[in-house]
């Protein structure tokens, strides 16, 4: 789209450089008047025809009561007016939902695209660059569509010819800004069109409680939070493998412990068994008991437990060979999720060569073959780098929760996903605002999703284990009725210890000591 400037461009042509004795002049073919009017008119008429049809309510809320006015006088448009306030009014108490979804948004989505984005399309576009001013005329890309909910507004945009998705997004924060919102996300929605995303509030500032620990037993997306524009944050885990990678204090423990949350009741029906690695005894030893004689600290002992799941795994394939072709959790063959926090101390800080190796080669295997015979891993770790992780390409699903460097997103999300807003390195340090906030990005989609996960305290975690700890300990114990000898069992260390690892202490006590 262009639009011509007013004005006297004709007369710029004809200059030249002073001392010229040529002078070329254009040719101007003098319009009629009443053609120039003739276009104005139809271009009026097709504007408002246009008006009429993309923003209906809008047009029609004045235009009624000002034909009554004219033809009935004041006082029964003021009547009118009355009534529908009223109706509207007893509407939006009584199902504020449906008010807003048919009445509401709309009008504020007609509202903004006039007042936000119409009235600063020209000046944001030409300074961001994505517009350009060429000889008196401005090329802008094309404002389609403004739709609002609750949380933010959806522009749809069609582009320039000739421009690329990475011009936009490499623009987001001049958007963001130009448009007078925190963020800018940008997606594409077909050939040429892109949905720009800019949120109004942040529904994710405050900490949210734990998530209620379902009533039915499910292996399902686990609800652990919710998600940016209200919905339950609903994390899959049978089926994939699921990095987490965040800086010290990001509230990795969330995530894993939400997740545990979620599945408890599975555990005790005997469909999910959770294998615990927790190799800084921090964070799993929590709760231990609820895992069993399946958890492990020591790197020795993390190491037999993973090859125990590669055991379980090759065992499953072997009998899966030619029959399935994916997995159906059941008593005798549950879902094995294992659980790894902080897996940099198994995969680059161990001092010990033979383990280090034997750890990465297991988590490589289950990564690569587990998820169609029902072994899942879900890893936590600080730093994501690729010496430290080096197969952290091997995890479908990722989330990056805050990260001290702005390369370190797309190390975690993948190439791209820092321009389509994925701001990891932008998340507040403060705990009460940030902990626990991330971006999801997941194989099916490449737009990362701004997340928050709801809080698992120590509260919360030692009620879990009160209540299922001999419930999930009771639970069969995988494929026993098939393959007993299959899975070595993690000692009986790990059943003599403490049941919460560290006396009385709090997961923040022992991080603040230690
Ligand atoms: N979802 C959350 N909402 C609000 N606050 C949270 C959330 N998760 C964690 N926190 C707060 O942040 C602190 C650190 O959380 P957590 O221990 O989970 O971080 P971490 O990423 O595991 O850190 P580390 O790698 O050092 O173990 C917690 O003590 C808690 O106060």
């Amino acid at each position: 789209m262009f639009r011509k400037l007013p004005g006297d461009e004709a007369r710029n042509l004809v200059s030249t450089t002073p001392d010229t004795a040529v002078v070329f002049r254009p040719a101007v073919v003098r319009t009629p008047a009443l053609v120039t009017i003739v276009i104005w008119l139809s271009r009026l008429v097709a504007g408002l025809v246009r008006l009429v049809w993309r923003h209906p309510i809008a047009v029609t809320s004045p235009a009624v009561p000002g034909v009554i006015w004219t033809l009935y006088g004041w006082p029964l448009a003021l009547v009118l007016v009355g009534l529908v306030l009223l109706a509207g009014l007893s509407w939006a108490s009584l199902n504020r939902a449906s008010f807003l979804r048919i009445i509401g948004w709309r009008l504020l989505a007609f509202w903004r695209r006039v007042w936000i984005y119409r009235r600063h399309w020209q000046p944001v576009m030409i300074v961001s660059g994505l517009g350009r001013h060429l000889r008196g005329r401005d090329y802008l890309p094309r404002l389609v569509r403004v739709e609002c909910d609750g949380w933010a507004d959806r522009v749809t945009v069609r582009m320039l010819n000739g421009q690329a998705v990475k011009d936009w997004t490499d623009r987001a924060e001049h958007l963001a800004h130009g448009f007078g919102s925190r963020a800018c996300r940008v997606s594409v929605a077909r050939a040429g069109r892109l949905v720009l995303t800019f949120p109004r509030c942040d529904p994710l500032a405050v900490p949210l409680p734990a998530v209620p620990i379902p009533d039915v037993a499910s292996v399902g997306p686990v609800e652990i939070g919710a998600c940016e524009d209200g919905r339950p944050l609903r994390l899959k885990v049978h089926g994939t493998h699921v990095l987490i990678a965040g800086a010290t204090g990001a509230g990795k423990g969330s995530y894993l412990w939400g997740t545990i949350r979620g599945l408890l009741p599975a555990m005790h029906a005997g469909l999910v068994e959770v294998w615990a690695l927790d190799p800084k005894r921090m964070e799993l030893s929590f709760g231990r008991a609820l895992f069993g004689d399946r958890y492990a600290a020591d790197p020795a002992d993390c190491a037999e437990l993973l090859e125990a799941a590669v055991a379980v795994m090759q065992e499953r394939a072997d009998r899966f060979g030619g029959l399935q072709r994916s997995h159906t959790p059941t008593t005798a063959d549950p879902f094995v999720l294992v659980l790894v926090d902080e897996v940099a101390f198994l995969t680059a800080y161990q001092s010990d060569k033979g383990l280090k190796l034997r750890i990465t080669a297991a988590l490589a295997t289950l990564t690569t073959q587990g998820r169609a015979v029902g072994v899942g891993v879900m890893a936590a770790l600080q730093d994501p780098r690729k010496e430290v992780m080096n197969i952290r390409n091997l995890f479908p699903d990722k989330i990056a929760l805050r990260l001290d460097e702005s390369e370190q997103v797309d190390m975690v999300l993948g190439d791209g996903a820092r321009d389509r807003g994925a701001l990891a390195d932008h998340i507040s340090p403060v705990p009460a605002l940030g902990a626990g906030v991330g971006y999801v990005r997941l194989e099916t989609s490449p737009d990362p999703v701004r997340v928050r996960a709801a809080y698992v305290s120590d509260d919360d975690i030692r009620a879990m284990v009160a209540e299922y700890a001999q419930l999930v300990d009771a639970a069969p114990v995988t494929g026993c009725t098939t393959a007993p000898d299959s899975i070595p069992v993690m000692g009986s260390r790990a059943r003599s210890a403490p049941v919460l690892g560290v006396a009385s202490a709090t997961r923040e006590g022992v991080r603040a000591n230690g």
